[in-house]
């Protein structure tokens, strides 16, 4: 099983720094993600699995959601559309999790990432929402969001009230800071995936 791990590892690497990704709403393993999310409670062992396989990198337009984030939490987010949300894996957990984002191919920041029905809310439409760990002064609508989702956080729940849930959300944007500038997560920054002119799914 090691074997086959650093040898995925490798290619992942590879397809990587060669910039050759299939396409632009893939996932890529890093074998040595493998043993993060013991600490989850998560329970199902296909949960535990999807989970062992980030970081899993995605890609798509900011489109409009609810206009909820920035003026009812303070906390923009920026949506991806359904059809990337459906590209993502359907085992991927519901929850909050970490990782690094960019628009356009530009500065990547660290962000906080929503994936689920926003049990707060009772959404009907499954949503994927980054917020960027950046103060941008303008709305990024029609620009091509890149993330990678490099860790769990939180399964995602309901709240007794706004307050409460702005207060986790924060929790949330204080733990990534600091799981992001651990060095094996702080080098996936540096993805070529961040830079790549060409939209492949395009
Ligand atoms: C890191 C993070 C964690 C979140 N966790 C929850 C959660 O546990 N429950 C929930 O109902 N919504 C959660 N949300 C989603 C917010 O409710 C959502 O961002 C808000 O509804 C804004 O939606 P909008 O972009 O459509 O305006 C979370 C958002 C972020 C960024
Ligand atoms: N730091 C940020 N992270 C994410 N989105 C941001 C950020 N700053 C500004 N935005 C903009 O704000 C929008 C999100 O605000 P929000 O009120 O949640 O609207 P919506 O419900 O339409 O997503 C994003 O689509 C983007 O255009």
């Amino acid at each position: 099983m090691g074997k086959v791990i650093v040898i995925f590892d490798k290619l992942a690497r590879y397809a990587l720094r060669s910039q050759r990704i299939p396409q632009i709403n893939c996932s890529l393993t890093w074998g040595n993600h493998i043993k993060r999310h013991r600490s989850t409670g998560l329970e199902s062992s296909d949960t535990r699995e999807m989970l062992s396989q980030l970081p899993l990198f995605a890609s798509g337009e900011i489109v409009k959601g609810f206009g909820r984030g920035s003026k009812e939490l303070g906390i923009p987010t920026a949506n991806f559309p359904l059809e990337v949300v459906k590209s993502l894996p359907e085992s991927l957990p519901t929850g909050a999790y970490y990782g690094w984002a960019n628009v356009d191919n530009g500065p990547v920041y660290k962000m906080v990432l929503s994936v689920g029905w926003n049990p707060f809310y009772s959404n009907k439409e499954k949503s994927v929402e980054t917020h960027m760990l950046h103060n941008f002064n303008c709305d990024l609508y029609g620009q091509i969001l890149k993330i990678c989702i490099v860790g769990f956080l939180r399964p995602e729940r309901s709240f007794d009230s706004l307050e409460s849930l702005i207060a986790a959300i924060r929790a949330d944007i204080e733990q990534a800071k600091g799981l992001l500038d651990e060095a094996d997560k702080a080098k996936l920054k540096e993805a070529p995936f961040f830079t790549e002119k060409r939209c492949p799914s395009k």
